[in-house]
């Protein structure tokens, strides 16, 4: 399929039919009240915890100090099976991430296909490939979820997860980069460097994972290597290091330059196995080649002064020393090595997994995984990748399985890990049972004993793991760092056809949403209904579509609806005296809350300057619990706050008749004033919306963006005489865009979208908003 048509039709089938209600406050709905059971309190330490959702990853209270590690006496046991078949030095943890349509299942199949892992090369577009196995991916020619699978290249193992392009799954990449050690990054030689990749690139950045580049699509009519390394440089701010030039382009692409061997890589047909031969370069090429390894040298020979020596004294570094200076610049991040090629007509990946074996890191090649003591979070521990270490493994993902019923996925970081040994989840003080262990490729699986450093796991049967908690030797606990989850930006009413529907639906619920943390759901107790947020249309889509085939959930899906928010322009401070006396004991609490604005992203924190006992610190939680409730309910239409501080400076109390309900009340009452003060305002999901669109119809788009309350930001051109325009357009103005936009150009044209920023709302969005609250109340 076309990247332009994918681009379109991967948003195209929202279809929702049934009109829910609009812009309500929902309240929040854990599982555990969803199946009669009374729900803990979640820790107040992340932002999003305040969103009036639960999140499914901290329903479960934390650890409990006192549970003796001794509890755990057994835990995994170096055995025969255990000794490594590979060195950990030549393991290779990657994965292949890109902006949607790039190439990646693509590729992935070649290499499953050249490394024997695979007899076969599955296609995309006849939803035959391996990684993509959900029904839903196979139908749609998207990744929708990560994939793992091993295979081996040169005596090495890499263990490879392919992810989703689509911006609407963008925790799969963050979950994938949290646990690589390496990535290649693909681009489209066509379309050069484009909004996904960038947001990938930084994600990659904020992990710190080193990469190469490939450029695919070598084939395709308007492919131009040369245009897509200068926007490595523009766009990403990266440091290309060319170590291949291609031969040919588009129809007479033939293979690449090795800039590193001197020699032509020419691939003789187009067929599956695809053979080349090392060759002579053209001679119409030296120059160019000559040009681009003296570049390549250039900037390699900065990582040693004595190969730079040397260098200028006339003697060029050999093929083994270049390799090791490419391998150390990209391990370190200092450079970027850029290869080429199209996989779908089999040419450039083998050398691709000679790049994966020479440029990418093993485990050894990282500094040590740094965590902290569940006991003492101020203690740092740090774990060498090594099987002689203590265990340690971080749960990444979690996956629904008709055979074993859920699947934790883990990368095991330090020690190993048995089949029958027990380890203790570190962030809850749990212990857990390692039943099988098995080793994943797509979605078949295969049994093993043991688990050694650096390898990727699915462990069956877990009770208490979820996304992000860390495993580890009970006696030697740590507490690896946690990813980052997104916040949903839109919500949709689902309301169970028949009573049959709604247990199952529950059920189903609370699945998905334990394998995806930015799937979040919730109650709506005015109406009586549930929402479910995520992170655009394609992405709640794909939730209503499991939950019918997997858990056979008939629904009627309401409008989807933007996730408001809610926060402040100002400092306020507020007094506020609650005191009741109506017979019995009273009840009084004084407090002085100081409101104050922070940076947009930084969610909501609580603070307290009370000195000399002011407020005694056993109130002090009844304060923080009341803040806390309300930040669930914004004061202007009862959307989530985001971005306050709230200071608690002062404040009295009586020794009869003060309580922690009293100071909880308080703590409400102070809110509403204090928020009032503080000029609340409403913040609303602004996207970056790409249009790529024929010349004659760019009128129309640029018209119809305006009447969406756009703002263009820039046009330009592409390839194929198509231009191209970027706009900044809310999300509330965005549903069901693809079916204008196909009506408007004839299906010529397609977009991409993605969150740039929470913008305010303008007043008068803001009093609809406000006076559909009114009507809910009343
Ligand atoms: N001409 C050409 N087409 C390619 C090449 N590589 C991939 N394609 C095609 O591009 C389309 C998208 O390929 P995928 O491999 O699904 O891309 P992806 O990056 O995995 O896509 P998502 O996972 O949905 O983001 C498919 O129709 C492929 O056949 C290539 O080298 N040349």
């Amino acid at each position: 399929m076309a990247a332009e048509s994918v681009r379109v039709s991967a948003s195209s089938a929202c279809n929702f039919s049934f009109n829910g209600s609009q812009r309500r406050p929902t309240v929040p709905l854990s599982p555990a009240r969803f199946l009669g059971l009374r729900p803990r309190r979640q820790s107040s330490s992340s932002s999003s915890s305040y969103l009036g959702t639960v999140r499914l990853n901290s329903i479960s209270s934390k650890p409990s100090t006192s549970l003796s590690r001794r509890n755990f006496s057994v835990f995994a046991m170096a055995t025969e099976e255990s000794k490594r078949a590979v060195p950990l030095y030549d393991y290779r943890n990657i994965g292949i991430m890109a902006h949607i349509d790039a190439g990646k299942t693509t590729t992935t199949e070649r290499i499953l296909y050249y490394t024997g892992r695979n007899y076969k090369i599955g296609e995309v577009h006849d939803g035959t490939a391996t990684m993509d196995w959900m029904e839903q991916e196979q139908e749609r020619g998207i990744t929708i979820t990560s994939a793992a699978t091993t295979t081996f290249w040169n005596k090495h193992r890499i263990n490879i997860i392919d992810t989703p392009g689509h911006v609407d799954f963008t925790l799969e990449v963050e979950r994938a980069l949290r646990v690589l050690d390496g990535t290649i990054c693909l681009f489209d030689s066509v379309a050069g460097v484009e909004p996904q990749s960038e947001t990938v690139w930084r994600q990659a950045d904020k992990y710190g994972v080193p990469r190469i580049c490939f450029v695919n699509k070598m084939d395709r009519l308007g492919a131009n290597f040369f245009r897509t390394r200068d926007m490595i440089v523009t766009n990403l701010g990266a440091k290309p290091l060319v170590i291949q030039i291609p031969i040919g382009s588009e129809d007479t692409f033939q293979g690449v330059v090795d800039l590193v061997k001197m020699k032509a890589i020419v691939w003789s047909g187009e067929e599956l196995g695809a053979k080349f031969v090392y060759e002579d370069i053209p001679t119409d090429l030296q120059e160019l080649a000559q040009e681009y390894r003296s570049q390549m040298i250039e900037t390699i020979i900065d990582l040693d002064d004595q190969v730079m020596e040397s260098y200028l004294e006339g003697v060029e570094p050999d093929e083994e020393t270049i390799k090791k200076l490419i391998r150390k610049g990209t391990i370190s991040s200092s450079f970027v090595p850029v290869l080429c090629g199209s996989a779908f007509k089999n040419k450039g990946v083998q050398p691709l997994l000679d790049a994966v074996v020479d440029y990418l890191p093993s485990p050894v090649d990282l500094p040590a995984m740094k965590g902290t003591d569940p006991e003492n979070p101020e203690l740092i521990i740090e774990r060498a990748a090594s099987d002689d270490e203590p265990f340690s493994g971080l749960a990444f993902k979690i996956m629904s399985d008709s055979f074993v019923g859920s699947l934790t996925f883990v990368r095991v970081y330090s020690g190993k890990l048995s089949a029958g040994s027990y380890v203790l989840n570190a962030n809850k003080n749990k212990k857990e049972r390692i039943g099988r262990l098995l080793e994943m490729h797509a979605n078949s699986r295969e049994d093993v004993k043991v688990a050694l450093t650096g390898d990727i796991i699915a462990l069956a049967g877990l009770k208490d793991t979820i996304t992000g908690e860390t495993l580890s030797d009970p006696e030697n606990p740590i507490v690896l760092e946690r990813m980052d989850f997104p916040d949903p930006v839109i919500k949709v009413a689902i309301e169970p056809k028949t009573k049959a529907d709604v247990d199952k639906m529950a059920t189903g619920l609370i699945k998905l949403a334990q394998e995806d943390p930015s799937f979040h759901f919730s109650r709506d107790e005015e109406i009586n209904q549930t929402v479910i947020e995520g992170m655009g249309e394609l992405h709640l889509e794909i939730i209503v579509d499991r939950l019918k085939r997997e858990f056979k959930v008939e629904a009627n899906v309401g409008a989807p609806q933007v996730n408001y928010r809610e926060s402040i322009s100002r400092i306020s401070e507020v007094k506020y005296v609650h005191k009741k006396q109506s017979g019995g004991q009273g009840q009084f609490a004084d407090i002085t809350v100081r409101f104050e604005p922070m940076e947009a992203g930084s969610g909501y924190e609580f603070k307290s300057e009370i000195k000399g006992g002011a407020v005694p610190r056993e109130y002090i939680p009844g304060v923080m619990k009341g803040l806390e409730e309300c930040m669930s309910n914004g004061v202007l239409a009862g959307f989530p706050v985001v971005d306050v501080r709230a200071v608690l400076v002062d404040g009295s109390y009586h020794d009869v008749d003060s309580s922690v309900l009293a100071f909880q009340l308080a703590a409400r009452g102070a809110f509403r004033e204090g928020m009032r003060k503080a000029a609340p305002k409403m913040l609303e999901p602004i996207m970056k919306v790409e249009v790529v669109t024929p010349e004659e119809h760019l009128g129309d788009v640029i018209g119809d963006l305006n009447s969406r309350r756009g703002q263009i930001n820039s046009f330009g051109d592409k390839p194929g005489g198509l231009k191209v325009v970027d706009a900044l357009v809310p999300l509330a103005e965005m549903f069901q865009y693809v079916s204008t936009l196909r009506g408007m150009t004839k299906g010529r044209a397609s977009y991409i979208m993605q969150l740039a920023k929470f913008d305010v709302v303008p007043q008068h969005i803001q009093n609809e908003l406000s006076s559909a609250k009114e009507q809910v109340a009343a």
